[in-house]
Parts: C-alpha cells; structure tokens; sequence
C-alpha cells in the first residue's frame, strides 16, 4: 500500500484565529491560558481536516506559536541569557526572542528574523554562544504534541527541524565567535533524547527536516552529516524511524551525504522533478522514497495524471511499500482552504487547490496507484477537466501585454545619464542636508485605518468616504514629519492593504483573494494575490495619493512603488510561463507608474524590491546569474523612464545582500535603503570594496519589535556605518517600514533618529 503525507499544516486557522489569540494575548485581552487553548483547539482541528481527507501520516510539532525553529531554540535549551535573566515564563521568554520585550522593567530586543530559504516566511535565527551547551526541556513540544494528537485518536508522524539544519540555519551571538555546526556533538545528545522520549511515546516514525541539504554547503557543514546520522542509526529500535525530508530544491549535488541506512528519504518533485531517477539510484535498498509532488509553495490545482505518471515511475522501481505520497514541502506556505473564497470567479477558482484541498489530492494520489486509478475516477476526470480548461482559458492571454514585451529595446534598461550627473540634478531640485534622513513608506496601520477599509469592502462608507479618510491620513502624517524635522516625506502608505496586494488588486491578470492567508512571521499574514493571466495596467495605482501628498507637503514626498520582482515573488506566481515574463509584464506596468508619479510632480520614487533576494536560485551556479539577469532587467526596466533629476530609491529588507551585492549595484538606483539593523555593520565593507558610488541608508533601528531605540543606541549604529560608508553617501532611515508599529513607539524611535542624525551634522559641519 503506498501511504499519503503530509508534511506540515497552515497553523493560523480558517479565520487566522491563532493571529487574533496571539494579538489577544499581547495585548493583554486575554490571558496565557486563553491562548493555549485556542492554540491546542486549532491543531485538533487541523489534524481532523487531514484525518477526514483520509491521510495516512499526520504531521504534529509543525504547529508554532510564533515560528517553528523557535520553539527548537528553546527546547533545547539555546535561550541566550538575556532573555531568562529576568524571570519570564516560558511562554513570554519565547515571544520576547520572536518579538523582543520591553515592560515590567524588562527591556530586551528580538533575536534576527530571516527568510526561510526562497520564501516570504521568515524563522528566528538559532543565536548561539561560545561554548553553547543545550539541555532538553522537561517538556518537549514535540512530545507534549504528539501525546495531544494521540489522545484525540490521531497517530502522527512529528516533525523535526534536523540537527544539521539546526546549527547551519543558526549564526554566532554579537560579540561571539563559534561557528555553529562546531557545536554538533553538543547538540546530538538532545536529539537523542528527544527522539527517545517521542519512541517511548508512541511515534513510529519521526520526519526529520534537512532542507540545508539543498545548499552549495561548506565542507564542515557537509561534514556534519555522517556523524549525526550514524549516531541516529547507532540508536536502532530506541527511537522512531526517520524520514531525512528535503524540499525547495535538489539533492544530487549532495547523493553522498544521504544517510545511508536511514529508513526514508524526502524529495521535492514539483520544484525538481528531474531529481528522481539520481536520488532513485542512490537509495539504499530498503529506504523508502517520500515522493513530494503537491506543491506546498503555490496554490495551483495539481496535475493528478501527471502526478500519478511520477509516483508510478517509482513504484515500477522500489515497488508500492517503499513509496510514499506527499507535499512537496509543509503546506505552511499555502492558505487554509479555497472554501472560504465565496467572490472569486467559478471558472478561475476552479484551477486552485488551497492546503485543505492539497490534503484530500495527496489522499487521491495515493489510492490511485494504490487500487488503481478506477477507484477514483470521477475526481481524476474533473481534475483532467479543470487542468483542460486553464490551459486553455483565453483569460490567461493578452496579445497587447506580448507585443509591447516583444518591443522593448536596450536603451529601455537605461537611465539616460550616469549617477553623477544625476545626483547633481537631484540635488538642486531637492536641496537636502548631510545625512538626509527619511522613512521607508508605510506609517502604522491603526485599526482605525483597517476598520475604514473594512467599511468600504462591506460597502458600509463610500469611496469618497473613505478618499477623503485616506487624505486625512496623509495630511496627519505631513505633520508628524514636519514636526519630527525629516527630510524626505513619505505620505505614509495608509490605503494600502499590503504593499503586492495592493498593486495585484490594480492590475489586469490578477486573481485575488479575501481569505486566503498566508503567515509571513509570527502574527503577521499576507494574502498574496494571484498572477492568472498576462499583467498590465489599467490606469495609474497610486498617483492620486502621491499626487495629493506633494500637494499638502512643505519638504520633497516620495512616492512608492513595489518592485517587479517583489510583486511576482509575494504573488503565486504562473506556473504555465517562465517568471521571467511575468517579472517583465509586471515591470512594463511599474514603469508607466513610475512616469506617471513624476508627471504628477513626485521628485523622489522608491521601488522597493525586497524580495529580489529571496528568489536567489538556493544554489550558486548559472540558475543564479540566469536569474539576477532577468530581476535587475525587470528593475531597470521599471524605473528608467525618469529625467536625471528624479531620484530614484529601491529598499531591501533583509541583511544578507553580501552575496548578490553586485546584483544591487546592477539596479543603479541613486539612493539604496537596507534593513541592517541587527546585523555586524562590517558587513557595510562590501560597498567600500566595490567603491559603490551611489547613496545607501543602512537600517539604524529594527522595525520588527515595539521597542524604542534610544538616541545613543542609534548614534552608535551611525559611528560605526561612518566606518565604512562616506559621510556624503549615507541616508539616516530605520531598516523597513512601520505599518506594524504603533504610532507612540514610532514617534519615539524617529524623534530619537532625528536626534542622532542631529549631532552627526553637527559634527562633520565642523
Ligand atoms: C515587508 N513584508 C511583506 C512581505 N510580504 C508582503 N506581501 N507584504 C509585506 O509587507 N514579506 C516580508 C515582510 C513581511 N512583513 C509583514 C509585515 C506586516 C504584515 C501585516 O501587517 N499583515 C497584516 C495584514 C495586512 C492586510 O492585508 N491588511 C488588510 C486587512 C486587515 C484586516 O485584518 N482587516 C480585518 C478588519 C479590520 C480589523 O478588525 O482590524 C479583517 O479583514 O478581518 C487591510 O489593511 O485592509 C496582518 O494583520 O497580519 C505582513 C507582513
Ligand atoms: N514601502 C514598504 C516597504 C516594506 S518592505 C513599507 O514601508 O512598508
Ligand atoms: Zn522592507
């Protein structure tokens, strides 16, 4: 019998209740065991869906309060000392490292966030000490979790983040100086245990997560492998039977680090399908191949024939006991269920499959070549229906969108002078100081602001209603930056949902979504819009707002854009064309938006582009240069229609740029801002090395957390940039925008950025 899977479940719940409860119980709405309740009734509520579709493997541990490597750190005891110092119970020390914590006299900020591999979610970096120990809890999550579902009647498979992932995703604390996967051997014995207690516990088998092994990885991480899971094997019948689970790429660069006597292997088939003769060939003679072949990354209908022809092609070679059914990664990265899409067109929401509907199809595919493609006929033929009718739906067509993209010319890549010249335009139009500082667009979205829009979409206000609400917002926002003194407004993105939905809801090819919700970090969600068909632009999507900033503005405004590679990335993307198309339609569009905001008197035009990163092929190699090509094209091509004397600024949210910093440089954007808060600023060296000439605003505070940076925290920060970076190039700007924040800590943290930009003016004025 060939077994489903699945390897991890969307944690939020159909109304993103886990959102409001944790919202709740910051907040102090609710109380901690309000909390775990509402947390424990939306896993058995999760496992229910699963078990009713029929799954055979359930997962459990996937479920996090905040973030899933998070709850590793702390069960394994890797809580750096300042957040057990002051007492906090287990549930606020682990919000304070997701969150950081600032009452009751304790102030400690989070720990880093970064993206998980190519996607937009983010984990807590593991931050680790010279001669880091760990311990076990006396009350592993992943145990307490399994014991749960077990008492509900559901027998699950829990999920583990691998040792080797572990350390090799985790970093040095500042001011340390271990190299992560050098503390192997102290953390193993935590996993033994931990897998221990799970077998003592009942779990037959435990889905160990390497994912890292996707990775062009260095020798000592490579190195790791062997010791790790021979010990694992060393333990025999002790503990569970693993599963060795990849996803988000290949392996066959890596065949050799396979453990070699482990019970199964995981693979990601639909991001790389061509793996599976390689890793086929490369099994041991009993290990089982976990075939992931749903896509736990897009919301497409999967292909059951084709999906089927795959699996088959396994079973003809290791035979049915030795295949298993499943996603291709967790379905974390996909929204709960297409059932709570009552406005979306019936033909478009024919073609998609949410998590919900991505468990009954692994379900479908294991009893298709389980007992024969008979016994499910009926949904392979209205599967076969609805692959047919997209395929070759005329929605998906725009012959006007292919002929302007088959008309672009070289020169379109080009601004028209280089950034001397430019820079010095720019400069007599906008007249600003030695360390103009500025923000990154979006100001706090109060609930005011989310309950007005609520009201339009019910149709509860009018649209002038709530243009003239928005106008409100903008003129409030002026005045709080003309009171902080900044130099460069922004009008504060108040009629922005989110910064790709927005622009998604406004462009032609665009399905989108009103609960389709996907968790991004801790708390916050997206509901990425979906890319259905070829991308243009109706009319312009934010001159209006821009337009009337400028006017009710006495400083330079600048306008805001989302970039092309950030507007496909955080979209589902088409699976039917190469993105590269898509990033060039999305970019013809933002390129008559960016004309457009300067027609309309914006002087200053930020695109932001912080998911450029993210969509780095995971391996270095000509994937890799293929697509820095194509993404800085799509920039270049978004943002070149200007006169010299329009500044353009693009925005990067993430501290990992060293690796493509030649892809940044490739942008030629005049001005850069880099979320850099958080990270050493040697890594600010990279831009001397180059001799980078343009302008750059590294991050001077976290946006992440509520905290408030004193003033002498941030002048530190700038000292140190000013080591590296010229006085003359560096912009003063927090690392990303503020829509998360609350309106007091803001103008807290920018009154004390203003100050420290102060007394640096003062200084080189000298
Ligand atoms: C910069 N980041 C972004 C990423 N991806 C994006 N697509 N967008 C981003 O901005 N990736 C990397 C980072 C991740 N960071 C964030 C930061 C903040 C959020 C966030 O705040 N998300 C909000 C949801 C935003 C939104 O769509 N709001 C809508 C709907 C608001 C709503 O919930 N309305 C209520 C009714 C009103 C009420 O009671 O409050 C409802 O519908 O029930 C809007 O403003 O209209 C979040 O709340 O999680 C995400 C990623
Ligand atoms: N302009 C956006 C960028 C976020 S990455 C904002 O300020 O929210
Ligand atoms: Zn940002």
């Amino acid at each position: 019998m060939v077994q489903s899977a699945v390897l991890g479940f969307p944690r939020m719940g159909v109304n993103r209740d886990l959102k409001k409860a944790t919202e709740a119980y910051w907040g102090g709405k609710i109380s901690q065991t309000e909390l775990l309740a509402e947390a424990k009734r939306l896993r058995l509520a999760h496992w229910k869906i699963q078990k009713d579709a029929g799954v055979d493997i359930i997962p459990s541990n996937d479920f996090a309060l905040y973030d899933q490597v998070l709850s590793h750190i702390q069960d394994f005891g890797a809580v750096p000392e300042r957040y057990t110092k002051d007492g906090l119970d287990t549930v606020d020390q682990y919000f304070a490292m997701g969150r950081g914590h600032q009452k009751g006299g304790v102030d400690v900020p989070s720990l880093e966030m970064v993206k998980w591999f190519d996607s937009n979610y983010h984990y807590v970096k593991p931050t680790l000490q010279d001669g880091q120990t760990f311990k076990l809890t006396a009350t592993p999550k992943a145990v307490a979790e399994f014991n749960e579902a077990k008492e509900a009647g559901v027998t699950t498979r829990p999920v583990l983040v691998g040792p080797v992932s572990f350390l090799h995703l985790g970093k040095a604390d500042r001011g340390q100086s271990v190299d992560p996967i050098d503390l192997l051997d102290s953390l193993l014995p935590v996993y033994e245990q931990l897998l221990t207690q799970l077998k003592e516990a009942g779990a037959e088998t435990v889905q160990i997560d390497e994912p890292v092994l996707v990775f062009d990885l260095p020798a000592k991480t490579k190195a790791a492998f062997k010791p790790a899971y021979e010990k694992f094997a060393s333990l025999g019948d002790k503990i569970p039977k693993l599963v060795f689970t990849t996803y988000f790429g290949d392996i066959v660069h890596n065949l050799d680090l396979l453990p070699k006597d482990i019970y199964a292997i995981h693979i990601d088939l639909v991001r790389n399908p061509e793996q599976l003769d390689t890793v086929l060939g490369a099994l041991g003679p009993k290990t089982v191949l976990s075939a992931g072949v749903v896509d736990g990354r897009n919301i497409w209908k999967t292909n059951l024939k084709r999906a089927i022809e795959t699996v088959e092609s396994a079973i003809q070679k290791l035979g049915k006991d030795r295949v298993i059914v499943a996603t291709s990664s967790s379905l974390l990265h996909t929204p709960h269920t297409l059932a709570s899409e009552k406005k979306l067109d019936a033909e478009i929401a024919d073609w998609f499959s949410f998590a919900s509907e991505k468990v009954v199809e692994v379900a479908i595919i294991a009893k298709a070549v389980t007992e024969g493609p008979a016994a499910v006929r009926e949904q392979l033929e209205a599967n076969a229906k609805s692959i047919q009718a997209r395929a070759t739906s005329p929605r998906t067509n725009d012959p006007k969108v292919k002929e302007r993209q088959s008309k672009i010319v070289p020169a379109d890549y080009n601004r028209k002078s280089e950034f001397p010249v430019r820079i010095d335009a720019q400069q007599k139009k906008l007249n600003l100081p030695l360390f103009p500082t500025t923000t990154i667009g979006s100001f706090p979205q109060t609930k005011e602001i989310r309950l007005s829009r609520n009201k339009l979409t019910k149709g509860e206000i009018t649209a002038q209603e709530y243009d003239s609400f928005i106008e409100q917002e903008i003129r409030d926002n002026v005045k709080i930056q003309e009171e902080l003194g900044i130099d460069v407004f922004v009008h504060g993105e108040p009629e922005r949902n989110d910064m790709v939905q927005y622009f998604g809801e406004r462009l032609d090819g665009y399905a989108f979504t009103t609960h389709a919700w996907v968790q991004s970090y801790g708390s916050r969600c997206v509901r990425p819009p979906i890319i259905v068909g070829d991308i243009s632009r109706p009319a312009p999507m934010t001159v209006k707002e821009s337009k009337y900033a400028v006017s009710v503005s006495s400083k330079p405004m600048k306008g805001m854009l989302t970039g092309p590679v950030t507007c496909l990335r955080w979209s589902f993307p088409r699976d039917d064309i190469h993105q590269s198309v898509q990033a060039e339609q999305l970019a013809l569009a933002l390129r008559d938006e960016v004309v457009d905001l300067e027609k309309a008197g914006v002087d200053v035009i930020q695109v932001d582009e912080p998911a450029l990163r993210e969509g780095l092929p995971l391996r270095s190699g000509t994937e890799r240069d293929a697509y820095l090509k194509w993404a800085v094209n799509a920039f270049r091509l978004s943002t070149t229609g200007v006169e010299d004397s329009t500044q353009i600024h693009s925005h990067f949210c993430y501290s990992e740029f060293q690796d493509f910093f030649h892809a940044i440089a490739a942008l030629d954007a005049d001005v850069l801002s880099i979320e850099n808060s958080k990270s050493d600023a040697k890594l600010l060296s990279v831009f001397v090395d180059s001799a980078y000439p343009r302008h750059i605003g590294p991050g001077v505070y976290d946006i992440h957390s509520p905290r408030v940076p004193s003033e002498q925290e941030i002048k530190d920060r700038i000292e140190e940039m000013l080591q590296y970076l010229k006085p003359e190039q560096l912009w003063i700007n927090p690392d990303c925008g503020l829509k998360t924040r609350q309106w007091k800590e803001t103008k807290e943290a920018l009154a004390n950025m203003i100050a420290a930009t102060k007394y640096f003016r003062a200084k080189y004025a000298k």
